[in-house]
């Protein structure tokens, strides 16, 4: 791979990378023929659509059963591991539930409640590989919010992932639908005969489902677009390249459409990190997935002449995974306002977050961190602000309403305070 220099880049370059979508917006329109028919259709369009993208007649869309009999006969060593991350995520997702409160400002009583939705769909991907982890990721903060009715779409097989339906059984899914891509947002966007309809839409998923995603957005709300992986890792000379390179490679394997990006001021750095994606990628067990994320126009190892010139970058690429793997890290944090989750020192591969540390993975792409966060407990909830005014709490702040109200050429706003001390 061809080290490039960030000061040499043209402006379609910055674009690619800066702008990037990950072919999302390539398949609007076919995702938009896809939602039309199965809102209006239901099952059979989704029959149709699971025989023509995923090759699978399915019989009952409903497999929450098959998911209950999946955690029972699992690999023991699987459900281990599946028990001990679902734990640390529901231990992180714990600690972020807000406290209703209520407080005196000058006499005003004021505060905020928070309750969970009622009823949201996961998206659990599952086409290039298994994702029993996004389960996870999905369903425990949203049974840790409140939320009642959980639903999980993934996609069908001859034979659905025993991890993954044991992952979503074991998460506390209500229900599973074996239904996946546009066809399974839309499912839980609309409802059809078999799958309930839902207030919110969340969870990961390749370009199909994530262009579905926006497309059902305003028609049910959903968390944000989280599309193919994305990783930029910011290194400085005392960097191991065998490491850089290992995490670029571990999110290349996701997606052709995957960005895997190293940053550095050191040009020795960056050299043995090209020469190891090089050497180690044609010999990955997924090689030609990783080989087309390496070449994509978003993905690739880049020299900065300084590491200001490299945080720059950084934030402006707004990675979903931002790793630091330099000596002043903390420091180099501080000047980073926009990534979806930072993975700090050379013993925090992004896989740690991926899997099992405790916090979500499920992350905005193409930059959609310079305008939101991941997925966490207020994913699921809605907040209600709550006020009581006693006669002098209203009385000392009745000329300010009636002001402006009055202003605003709203008398009937004012006459409403008014009266109250007729
Ligand atoms: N950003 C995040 O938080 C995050 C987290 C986990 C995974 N991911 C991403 O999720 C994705 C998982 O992708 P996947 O493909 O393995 O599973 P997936 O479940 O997202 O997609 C599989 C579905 O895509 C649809 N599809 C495939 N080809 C199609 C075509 N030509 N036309 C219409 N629909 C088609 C099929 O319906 C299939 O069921 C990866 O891109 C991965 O990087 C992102
Ligand atoms: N890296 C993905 C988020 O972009 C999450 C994941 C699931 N499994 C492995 N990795
Ligand atoms: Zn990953």
């Amino acid at each position: 791979m061809e080290v490039r220099e960030i000061e040499g880049l043209g402006p379609a370059e910055r674009a690619a990378l800066f702008d990037r979508d990950a072919g999302v917006e390539g398949v609007r329109d076919d995702v938009r023929g896809i939602v039309d028919r199965v809102r209006d259709e239901g099952d059979v369009a989704v029959r149709e659509f699971c025989r023509e993208f995923d090759g699978v007649e399915v019989g009952n869309l409903d497999v929450t059963d098959a998911a209950a009999a999946a955690h029972e006969d699992v690999d023991p060593d699987v459900l281990a591991a599946i028990r001990e991350a679902a734990d640390n995520v529901r231990a992180f997702h714990e600690r972020q539930r807000p406290d209703d409160w209520r407080e005196d400002f000058d006499g005003r009583e004021l505060g905020r409640r928070f309750r969970p939705l009622e009823r949201v769909g996961v998206y659990v991907p599952g086409g290039a590989a298994a994702y029993p982890s996004s389960a996870l990721m999905g369903v425990v903060p949203a049974k840790v919010a409140g939320v009642d009715h959980v639903v999980v779409a993934t996609p069908p097989a001859e034979e659905l992932n025993p991890a993954t339906l044991a992952a979503i059984h074991e998460a506390g899914a209500d229900a599973v639908y074996s239904v996946g891509g546009a066809q399974g947002v839309a499912a839980m966007a609309y409802g059809t005969e078999t799958v309930t309809p839902v207030q919110k839409v969340v969870g990961p998923g390749n370009r199909w489902v994530t262009a579905a995603k926006a497309e059902v957005r305003g028609d049910v709300d959903i968390d944000f677009l989280a599309g193919p992986s994305e990783v930029l890792v910011l290194a400085d000379g005392t960097a191991d390249p065998a490491y850089v390179a290992a995490d670029l490679l571990a999110q290349a394997e996701h997606d052709d459409h995957a960005s895997v990006v190293a940053v550095t001021d050191d040009p020795d750095l960056a050299a043995a990190t090209a020469d190891e994606l090089d050497a180690r990628a044609p010999g990955m067990a997924r090689a030609e997935t990783v080989e087309a994320a390496l070449a994509n126009d978003a993905s690739g190892v880049f020299l900065a002449r300084s590491m200001s010139e490299a945080v720059l970058f950084a934030e402006e690429y707004a990675a979903e995974h931002l790793s630091i793997q330099a000596e002043d890290d903390e420091e180099l944090l501080d000047r980073i306002d926009s990534a979806g989750s930072v993975f700090l020192g050379p013993y925090t591969p992004v896989a740690a977050g991926d899997y099992a540390s405790g916090t979500n993975h499920v992350l905005p792409t193409g930059g959609g961190a310079k305008r939101f966060g991941g997925l966490s407990v207020e994913t699921f909830l809605r907040s209600t602000t709550v006020q009581r005014l006693d006669r002098d709490s209203l009385d000392a702040l009745s000329g300010t309403i009636t002001t402006l109200a009055e202003a605003e050429g709203l008398h009937g706003h004012a006459d409403s305070v008014r009266r109250r001390f007729e």
